[in-house]
């Protein structure tokens, strides 16, 4: 198991927002987390990616505590792609891209060859070239998350971890992340809010309310319609995507209170 969640636990002010969180992740498995606002997704992430201490429990990758790593080590290990961003910088696109590249590099060491040309692919196939030159501060939301995207490949970690990565991408930049975080073979923690598109990427799905795991499996497995109505609060309609068989959630409006 690459990556390992061991009864994680966060808590602040004396209040739990992550409680007992255990979840494995295999090697190239794509496993996501849903679940409503303030459930502890990214709680649960932040966590992953070091960027918050669990009070109780463990975050283990090859079975080993994370904080057993320098922060340099799990930096080239792990990639994270947050709402938190770091795009606040006033570089330029390439510049920020070759930034996912400073845990491997020693002091002021410059790119190589190989290293660029990394930069140029995950650039392309971020559809961010033609943006190289760019300010990343004048780019627009779903610019700067593709750059950012850009970044974590760069990194070429073991795992990559993306809170709400296609927030405000529109739907065919959402479509080709997805199917580069597929084709990429990377072992992936990846929060998402659109069920439909966690059913189409993820090969395991877990469910979080109220800071505890309420359900884990396959999307077919936990993509139910009485799930999503105990979670959720809604009612929806599941039905097997005609060509890839992924459930999919139909939903209609409420009447008017
Ligand atoms: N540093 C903190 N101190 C106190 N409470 C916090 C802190 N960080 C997060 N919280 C609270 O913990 C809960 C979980 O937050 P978290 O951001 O993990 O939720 P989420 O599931 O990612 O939500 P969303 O879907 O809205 O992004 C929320 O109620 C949030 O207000």
């Amino acid at each position: 198991m690459i990556l390992r969640l061991d009864a994680l636990g966060v808590e602040r002010n004396g209040r739990a927002l992550v409680r007992d969180l255990s979840l494995e992740v295999g090697a190239g498995q794509i496993v996501g987390l849903v679940g409503p606002n303030g459930s502890g997704k990214s709680t649960a992430l932040r966590c992953v990616y070091r960027a918050l201490a669990p009070t109780t429990g463990a975050v283990l990758l090859h079975d080993r505590d994370l904080t057993a790593l320098t922060r340099r080590e799990s930096a080239r290990r792990i990639a994270a792609l947050t709402q938190e961003g770091g795009s606040e910088l006033d570089f330029t696109v390439a510049e920020i891209v070759a930034l996912g590249r400073a845990p491997h590099l020693r002091g002021n060491q410059a790119l190589g060859a190989r290293e660029q040309e990394l930069c140029r692919r995950a650039m392309t196939q971020l559809d961010v070239l033609h943006l190289a030159d760019r300010g990343v501060l004048t780019l627009s939301g779903g610019e700067r998350q593709r750059v950012l995207a850009a970044r974590a490949l760069v990194q070429e970690p073991e795992v990559l971890v993306l809170d709400e990565p296609t927030n405000h991408l529109d739907i065919r930049h959402q479509i080709e992340l997805l199917t580069l975080l597929r084709a990429s073979g990377l072992t992936v923690v990846i929060v998402l809010h659109d069920l439909n598109l966690a059913a189409a990427v993820c090969d395991r799905i877990g469910v979080l309310a109220e800071g505890a795991l309420v359900a884990a499996g396959t999307p077919r497995e936990v993509l139910t319609a009485r799930l999503v109505r105990a979670v959720f609060g809604i009612d929806a309609t599941v039905v097997p995507h005609p060509l890839t068989g992924d459930p999919q959630l139909l939903y209609s409006l409420g009447a008017p209170a």
